[in-house]
């Protein structure tokens, strides 16, 4: 039987003893992986091991889909009603609700993001998420379509069958929500496989769907590698589906892997480069706050950051003084303090791979007007940096950085805004700040994205779907639109008279 970690918080925000599993679960229990090899759990805001989980191989991730067709052809899948499926999954929300500060207090330790944010953003979202497909369990619902012969002709929407879900370390508990609620909704079999980095609310959810009653191997979770786990589940011929969110380098990695192997149907989540841009008639008060949030939240590891600012050349002096006051005024430290806005970054990689990008803005010519310096003496922590003086074809203006760093950058008219702001290969979101509506819309419909803020940023809502065009992704989560992807629709045409 594979142990429990067991972590007494004693904080200002947070008090008490949680009990992790650390295990695999797969068919309904959890089980050490077949290798006896562990991966260790770091704590970003110390560098140091907080505990240690089993690590998956591809062995484990053989066995999850087994236990996943298994449980599709038996109990799951076309076996269990829609009316059972939305029970499972409202009983699964109200666990995590009673549960909400243990989430919130495990998100903040592994990954480093404030417990007030965690439980405020991500675990009260991520609840609001599994309850909204509670609601979507029994509406699955197909058309009838009248055709020129005398026929009834309907479609069935049935479970695409046994799919895959690979997700990032930026949003542990949140991604895999958006990934479990729509799939276990339709009745598909999951087999997760969370980041390395960020394994233990997933791991305490895994708890959590087995205390709801989800029949054995409707769910199971393999921890491992992405090379490894990740990519066995990408090849693998008896997975139906793949859906993962990350960095657009492994999404290729994925499609390649699904055209080479059975042609499983993707859903990409990828990376950003979001705009944000203020025109001139805007509240700047307001667009300041917003432009913030935009890029400093959850410490710039949001793939839709709005880590491009673009300003009006108007009031671009005053936006820059003004906004750079704002970010002196955001709490870089401890995740557990109340005071704190911003944490550590994930890790070593990520700290390592920020600094290179605000050493490039250095070299190729940028200033860096705020921050660009490490904060403290231990842990990821990197302050909120802001960048002027830029040219459009500089790294920091073109690449996902993924950490808490802008470029505030001039534009003059509407023109020039969309040029610009479509001058990137992402397209997952924009912000538009202006109190002109015909301006704030018109420019809204012309940026490349799957999703553009009017006045605000960053605001997410289980209901609403989201997701990338150009290099950002292949389809949409979230919303009724999330639904299709875990859904094959199958015609049933039924001759009512024609003789042949
Ligand atoms: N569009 C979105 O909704 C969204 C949301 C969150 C994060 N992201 C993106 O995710 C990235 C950051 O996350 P990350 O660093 O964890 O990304 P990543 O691509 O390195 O890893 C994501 C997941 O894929 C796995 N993986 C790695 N190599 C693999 C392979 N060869 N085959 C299969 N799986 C593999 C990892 O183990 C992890 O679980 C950023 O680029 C960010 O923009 C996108």
């Amino acid at each position: 039987m594979p142990g429990t970690f067991k972590y007494t918080f004693d904080t200002p925000v947070f008090k008490g003893e949680v009990e992790v599993p650390v295990g695999l679960y797969i068919n309904g229990k959890f089980v050490d992986g077949s290798s006896g090899t562990f991966i260790d759990v770091i704590n970003p805001t110390n560098g140091k091991t907080t505990t240690r989980i089993a690590e998956g191989t591809p062995k484990d991730v053989n066995l999850a889909v087994a236990a996943a067709h298994k449980a599709f052809d038996t109990t799951w899948g076309l076996h269990a009603n829609g009316v059972e499926r939305s029970r499972l999954l409202a009983k699964l929300a109200d666990l995590m609700e009673t549960n909400i500060d243990t989430l919130s207090a495990l998100e903040a330790l592994d990954n480093g993001k404030t417990f007030y944010w965690a439980k405020r953003g991500d675990v009260s979202h991520s609840i609001n998420c599994i309850r909204y497909y509670a609601g979507w369990a029994d509406k699955i619902l197909g058309q009838t379509i009248e055709t020129t012969e005398a026929k009834l002709v309907y479609t069935r929407h049935e479970p695409a069958g046994v799919v895959g879900q690979i997700i990032p370390w930026n949003f542990p508990l949140q991604m895999m929500a958006w990934k479990i609620g729509p799939a276990l909704a339709t009745g598909c079999a999951v087999v997760l496989k969370p980041s390395e980095f960020t394994p233990l609310t997933a791991l305490y959810m895994a708890k959590l769907i087995d205390e709801a009653g989800f029949p054995a191997g409707s769910f199971n979770l393999v921890n491992g590698y992405g090379h490894t786990v990740g990519q066995t589940i990408a090849d693998h011929p008896d997975i139906e589906k793949v859906a993962f969110t990350g960095s657009t380098l492994v999404g290729r990695k994925i499609m390649e892997a699904a055209a080479k192997s059975n042609l499983k149907n993707v859903t990409l989540e990828l990376g950003g480069k979001s705009p944000s841009i203020v025109f001139d008639d805007a509240d700047i008060d307001q667009a300041i706050k917003w432009a913030a949030f935009g890029i400093y939240y959850n410490h710039g590891q949001c793939c839709c950051a709005g880590s491009r600012i673009f300003v009006q050349e108007t009031i671009y002096d005053e936006f820059l003084k003004r906004f750079t006051e704002h970010t002196k005024t955001l709490k870089v430290g401890d995740p557990f303090s109340p005071e704190t806005f911003q944490g550590p970054q994930i890790n070593q990689q990520q700290y390592d791979r920020i600094m290179g990008f605000i050493d490039s803005g250095k070299e190729q010519g940028a200033t860096v007007h705020f921050g660009g310096n490490r904060v403290g003496t231990e842990g990821y922590f990197i302050s909120p940096t802001i960048f002027t003086d830029t040219k459009p074809d500089m790294r920091i203006v073109q690449e996902e950085i993924f950490g808490p760093v802008c470029v505030v950058i001039k534009f003059k008219d509407e023109a020039d805004i969309v040029k610009q702001a479509n001058d990137t290969v992402y397209g997952l979101a924009a912000a538009v700040f202006s109190q002109n509506i015909q301006r704030a819309l018109g420019t809204a419909h012309k940026i490349r994205a799957g999703t553009v803020w009017v006045n605000a940023a960053n605001m997410l809502y289980p209901n609403v779907p989201f997701g990338g065009y150009k290099q950002s992704g292949i389809g949409r989560e979230l919303g009724e639109y999330a639904l299709a992807n875990y859904t094959s629709v199958k015609s049933v045409q039924v001759n009512l008279d024609i003789k042949m």
